[in-house]
């Protein structure tokens, strides 16, 4: 181990989670590439029983053999161990927090009620001063529970030290919009009900549940997606604009806006849809039944596809439906907010035809633009096509979750949800809950491979 001024010690409770393997690590790696300057030293905790070899190895798979040679990617490997414990005892967990050099960044990639009790055990420790929690979502499992857990984070550290994970608040999507429509004239116009008819925001996915039962099973996609990314990703685009690109003004913002939405027309059943994938084939690939999947309990009625629509009750906003909509074993990866504008006031009279709608689409995981335009293309002279103009973005330097605990070691609040926001956005999605649990809401089939509902 090295004493050396500047490190940083990354303890993860449930490391031997999937979330670890599958975003943490890789984004760790890539963060690394990027920024060389973090000494980083890792500890894995959890109840599983591992050898520091075994957990070695698991950490290293995610470097390859150039990454490996480099000081920061060699310091965190010579410098990283697996401690077994429970971190909800106090004892246990002082256990392994003293393994901690440098600075403490304590990451809590736990189920929320876990989350809570780790909280009351740190309560009974010594933490030093200089000390960060950040938190997975979900972050709770309802409005209550979220504001129970911020509460118990706040009698350990101030929200300054409080970094709550999202990682499409570090999609290049998201960040393009704020340059898109804060530094262009030409859309800095458009962007309002004035002229904008409607926004789609929309994450289907080709992957089934992938062995996730533990976690996604019981959690279902209106909480897995909905709840958390996809009303970051509304608030983007609903905000108004910050005064300043910091993380005061841009998360008040945000705030503003998701406190200005709700379930379009207060009716939860006429304005949500949900269903579940039933055998089929993505991309060759051969799925079972949703209820048919490794430790699937059918008695809990996951839905593996979501969609709701809500109004934002802003002077911007009035009027214009956000269509919120995510579901696994679809036809295709389909990432993108679109918004739809609204027909000119006037059409000059011998311009045939429409072309369709005018859209703009952003891709989520890319951030390439996509518009579509009416004009008058190679056909007749006076009739109106469609056209389409893309702008490809560049590569991003790193993985959303690279960013995204990169700014966790920086102190960048820019990229972690607000404790308020959290639990804001679990009252938004509250009534649509309580109507499917009432049953008001059909669970509607779909085949793996499929659109989705029909
Ligand atoms: O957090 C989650 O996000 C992924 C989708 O994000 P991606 O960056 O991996 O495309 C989703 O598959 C997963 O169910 C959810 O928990």
């Amino acid at each position: 181990m090295s004493g050396q001024d500047g490190v940083i010690t990354l303890v993860v409770t449930g490391a031997s989670g999937d979330l670890f393997e599958r975003l943490l690590l890789p984004g760790l790696a890539g963060l690394l590439a990027v920024r060389p300057e973090h000494r980083i030293r890792l500890v894995g905790t959890g109840r599983s029983e591992l050898s520091d070899e075994e957990w070695r190895e698991q950490v290293g798979a995610a470097f390859d053999e150039e990454s490996r040679t480099r000081e920061a990617e060699s310091f965190l490997l010579e410098n990283t161990e697996w401690v077994q414990a429970d971190p909800s005892e106090a004892d246990q967990l002082r256990e392994v927090l003293g393994r901690a050099e440098g600075r403490l960044v304590l990451y809590l990639a736990l189920p929320p009620a876990v989350s809570i009790k780790v909280c009351q055990a740190l309560r009974e420790l010594d933490l030093p001063e200089d000390f960060k929690i950040v938190a997975e979502k979900p972050f709770g499992t309802d409005a209550e529970s979220a504001a129970q857990l911020n509460e118990e984070l706040h009698t350990l550290v101030g929200e300054e030290d409080i970094h709550r994970v999202d990682h499409f608040l570090a999609l290049p999507a998201t960040l393009d919009l704020l340059g898109l429509r804060l530094a262009n004239r030409l859309f800095a116009q458009v962007w309002s009900g004035v002229h904008v008819e409607s926004v789609d925001i929309v994450y289907d996915e080709t992957l089934g549940l992938e062995g996730r039962a533990g976690f996604y099973d019981g959690t279902g996609a209106l909480v897995d997606m909905v709840q958390s990314h996809l009303l970051q990703v509304l608030a983007m685009v609903a905000m108004e604009p910050p005064a300043r690109v910091d993380a005061v003004d841009l998360r008040d913002q945000m705030a503003h806006a998701l406190r200005a939405t709700s379930v379009w027309d207060d009716d939860p059943v006429a304005s949500s849809r949900r269903g579940r994938y039933t055998a089929g084939s993505v991309d060759g690939r051969e799925l079972p039944s949703y209820v048919e999947e490794e430790d699937v309990d059918p008695s809990l009625e996951t839905e593996t596809y979501a969609e709701i629509t809500c109004r934002v009750d802003t002077e911007r906003w009035a009027g214009v439906p956000f269509r919120l909509r995510s579901g696994k074993a679809l036809a295709e990866n389909r990432n993108e907010v679109r918004l739809t504008l609204r027909p000119t006031a006037h059409r000059t009279p011998g311009l045939e035809g429409t072309g369709g709608p005018e859209t703009l689409l952003i891709d989520l995981k890319t951030g390439h633009l996509t518009l579509q335009l009416a004009t008058n293309g190679t056909g007749e002279p006076f009739e109106l096509e469609r056209s389409t103009l893309t702008g490809a973005v560049g590569e991003t330097r790193m993985k959303p979750y690279g960013e995204v605990l990169n700014a966790a070691f920086e102190d960048d609040a820019r990229l972690s949800v607000r404790g308020d926001v959290a639990v804001r956005c679990w009252e938004i999605i509250a009534p649509v809950r309580e109507a499917w649990a009432a049953g008001e809401v059909p669970m509607q089939d779909y085949a793996a491979g499929s659109d989705g509902p029909s």
